[in-house]
């Protein structure tokens, strides 16, 4: 590993030095090479200016400037789209003398200064490609207008005192007791206009006679990302919680390059607007990449969530923080996923920062963990709160679980300054942090009162994602103490409860805080609005409707593919696909009869159920249709853990229909794979399901889903269409266990007499698209709407 010195040595003028130059915005690194003797470089042209940071910055000992390439990895990306930077060699001399690697002092400063002076042209050069692309992408994707967001932004929460909202009890438990009645929901069973679930974004050329030039300048005033302004800030500042700026430092240092003269800065400027100019002639030839899927809106995510599968879960939020940074890595984006470190995780190291935050007026010390899985950054942080409570995550008093996520969100929102992945921080420019539910709403609100409120972290963002709004983080108001704010943002957290009165919610003050917000289906952002579906927030949710969006989940296709699913390579399972449907399904059902002791029957349906036992999921509709169920010649497996009483009323199934009933009860992730696969029916007869995952998991294994016709289920479940041979399933309107009945009647009919039908609505449910891709091109909107947000 090249060390700075070293790097600077190599610069120097006498050295005969080259520059590689690494693009990143490729979804492959680009790389091309030029020396300082030739004034051209043939890979100039394709730069555009474009930039990177690579870590790794191992000397090319041999002078081979390829080979020595590929074991960098990309880092950092500031500024909007790219930033430069580079590894650097001596051609030919950095393996030969080590000695004269190390220049003096003086020489070294010489070299730095007149760096900087480049530095500062690149720079100029940059903010001009930034506020070029900036416009091309805006006029293009329709981007909102920033004049007209930050209207919106100041009506939505600048200027916001609390709105009261008629709400719910203070214990989410009773409210859905005694509030939301069976019958509130079938309220959904109508269609929900999806249109309306679109953020309202504003194009900016619907103003005509605003120029380019008018447009650049207001683009310019208002958001020029970069880097270097909070840090700059930060050494004004003193400020306990922002010390560590190892990224500018970093950049700063990297990017003093003597070798760059000034003819060739020109010559790079030249061609990077060219290029720029000409955004769709990107030039793609010989050994070059297609470019990366996110294209000029690259950026940095951070995504925080309270569970990260596979290191730990207890329901979809766990996958969706495992998958959706995958994907949004895949289309070109540096991510980073920030959970709390539960037990001991093999893949992750220990880093050697570490850091002291008050909570409840006690110090606690972090430190952290990281892991590089499939291109995306983990980080997991350790104290002692988190450690070894994996199987119990939201387990403990209310105050317990608050504390906890108080200090989670007050280490998260500071990793991209204390963590260096793969030898840089993310640092605060194009940084978007995605938050998950009310255990990480709190990280908007931190984001904004301890950064932005002090010109701080200025150009970071916030997204919250809402799962599921049932739960809210909810408490008497004098809560607020603990979240360690600044008085009047009791503002943002207190709502009033008819029943409870004035009390204190997280959820509240985060969707407020939140530049963005977005939720896991289009039929459950309209349902969110609704007093019944917004669990008390729904007068919230409505005022931030503006910035809300419905994204649909996807599945991880690595995880949850019966072809390469690695729980069916055991105890008579069997990897299955299109081509071997029927048999090998067939095997799957037999193994997980076997697995289960129930009888071998090839014929007789076998139904599924796997989720947490609670209200949400309806399980109490399965148990008033188990007496009918059990005339059907059907076997039924249940898995699942949750409320005593759920629990026990599937063990007691079990009991009382020993030849017919399985009810497991735990927490098994390999079971719930071999149900999936080995079912022929899937039940999802929740209540409210924000989107459901395993309805999607199903239908990709060939398993039927039938669902009540809620949120995401709606959203992604077509019925079955016997006229036209369309749909992947049954739905029915209405948490009414009669309903329940009546779908399963028919689509226990079809599975009897049309198996060719059957079939089809398999082989659809197969191949369609149900991966993260779609899904993360739509955060991506939100992703650029957030950072033009102001
Ligand atoms: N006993 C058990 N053993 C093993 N695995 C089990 C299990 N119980 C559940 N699981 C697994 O946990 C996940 C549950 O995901 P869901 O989306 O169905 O529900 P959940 O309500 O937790 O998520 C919330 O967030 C997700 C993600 O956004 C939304 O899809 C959903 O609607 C919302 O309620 C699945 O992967 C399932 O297989």
């Amino acid at each position: 590993m090249a060390s700075l010195a070293s790097l600077q040595f190599l610069l120097e003028p006498k050295a005969e030095s080259s520059l590689l130059l690494y693009c990143t915005n490729r979804r492959q690194p680009r790389l091309g090479s030029f020396s300082n003797r030739p004034r051209k470089s043939p890979v100039l042209p394709h730069l555009r200016g474009l930039a990177c940071v690579c870590s790794g910055l191992r000397a090319v000992e041999d002078g081979s400037l390829k080979s020595s390439f590929c074991c960098g990895r990309m880092l950092g990306l500031y500024d909007r789209e790219q930033f430069l930077c580079v590894r650097a060699a001596g051609r030919g001399s950095v393996g030969g003398d080590e000695d004269e690697n190390v220049e003096t002092e003086d020489k070294l400063q010489a070299t730095i200064e007149k760096s900087k002076r480049v530095l500062a042209m690149q720079r100029d050069l940059l903010n001009q490609i930034a506020e070029r692309r900036k416009l091309v992408s805006t006029i293009k994707n329709s981007m909102i207008s920033a004049t007209e967001a930050e209207t919106a932004y100041e009506d939505g929460m600048g200027t916001s005192s609390h709105q009261d909202v008629a709400s719910t009890s203070d214990n989410s438990t009773t409210f859905e007791d005694n509030v939301l009645g069976e019958t509130n929901w079938q309220s959904f069973s109508g269609s929900p206009p999806h249109s309306t679930m679109e953020v309202p974004e504003r194009v900016l050329t619907e103003e005509p006679d605003k120029t380019e030039g008018n447009l650049k300048r207001q683009f310019s005033s208002k958001v020029t990302p970069s880097s270097g302004d909070s840090s700059k800030q930060l050494d004004n500042i003193s400020s306990d919680s922002v010390r560590s700026r190892e990224m500018p430092s970093f950049l700063l240092s990297t990017l003093e390059v003597e070798s760059l003269e000034m003819e060739q800065d020109e010559s790079l400027k030249e061609s990077s607007l060219q290029n720029v100019d000409n955004e769709t002639a990107d030039p793609v030839s010989g050994d070059m990449e297609p470019p990366p899927l996110a294209g000029p809106n690259v950026m940095n995510v951070i995504l925080v969530a309270a569970e990260c599968a596979p290191w730990s879960k207890t329901g979809g939020l766990g996958d969706v923080a495992g998958s959706l940074p995958k994907a949004l890595a895949r289309r070109g984006h540096r991510v980073m996923v920030v959970a709390p470190r539960y037990g001991n995780y093999a893949e992750a190291q220990q880093i050697g920062e570490r850091r002291s935050y008050k909570v409840d007026d006690q110090d606690h010390e972090v430190t952290y963990f990281q892991a590089y899985v499939d291109g995306v950054d983990f980080v997991f942080i350790d104290s002692p709160v988190f450690r070894h409570i994996e199987n119990n995550i939201y387990g403990g008093n209310r105050e317990d679980i608050l504390k906890r996520m108080v200090l989670f969100c007050k280490a998260a929102v500071e990793v991209p300054w204390h963590v260096p992945c793969g030898g840089i921080c993310y640092g605060d420019g194009n940084l978007v942090f995605i938050a998950n539910d009310w255990h990480t709403a709190l990280l908007p609100v931190y984001l904004k009162a301890y950064y932005r409120d002090n010109g701080l972290m200025s150009f970071t963002r916030s997204i919250l994602l809402i799962h599921n709004i049932a739960h809210q983080g909810r408490g008497p108001v004098d809560d607020f103490s603990y979240v360690d704010l600044p008085p009047h943002y009791i503002d943002l957290f207190k709502i009033y409860d008819p029943i409870g009165g004035d009390h204190f919610n997280i959820f509240a003050a985060g969707l407020k805080a939140a530049d963005r917000v977005v939720t896991v289906s289009h039929g459950y952002a309209w349902e969110l609005k609704t007093s019944a579906g917004g669990w008390g927030l729904h007068n919230i949710i409505n005022e931030v409707d503006w910035k809300l969006k419905g994204i649909v989940n996807g599945i991880d296709t690595k995880e949850w593919s019966p072809k390469y699913d690695v729980h069916l390579t055991s105890d008579g399972y069997t990897n299955y696909s299109l081509e071997n449907l029927q048999t090998g399904k067939a095997q799957c059902k037999e193994a997980l009869q076997k697995e289960l002791g129930l009888p071998v029957c090839p014929d007789v349906p076998l139904l599924g159920f796997i989720g947490r036992l609670d209200q949400q999921k309806g399980v109490d509709l399965i148990a008033k249709a188990v007496p009918w169920l059990m005339d059907q010649d059907v076997q039924l497996v249940m898995l699942g853990t949750g409320r005593q009483d759920l629990e026990q009323m599937l063990r007691q199934f079990e009991g009382q229909h020993h030849n017919r009933i399985r009810g497991w009860v735990g927490f098994s992730v390999k079971t719930a794979h071999r149900i999936t696969a080995g079912s022929d029916i899937l039940l999802m007869p929740s209540r409210f399901e924000p989107c459901g995952l395993n309805q999607l998991y199903a239908m990709s294994y060939g398993t039927i889903p039938v669902v009540h016709a809620v949120g995401g289920l709606r959203d992604t479940v077509q019925p079955f269409d016997p006229i036209n041979n369309t749909g992947l399933g049954w739905t029915f309107d209405g948490a009414e266990a009669n309903k329940l009945i009546s779908a399963l009647g028919y689509c226990l009919l079809t599975y009897r007499q049309y198996k060719e039908s059957w079939e089809g609505i398999q082989r659809r449910g197969m191949t369609g698209d149900l991966s993260w891709d779609n899904a993360a091109r739509n955060y991506e909107e939100v992703l650029v709407a957030a950072k033009y947000q102001w």
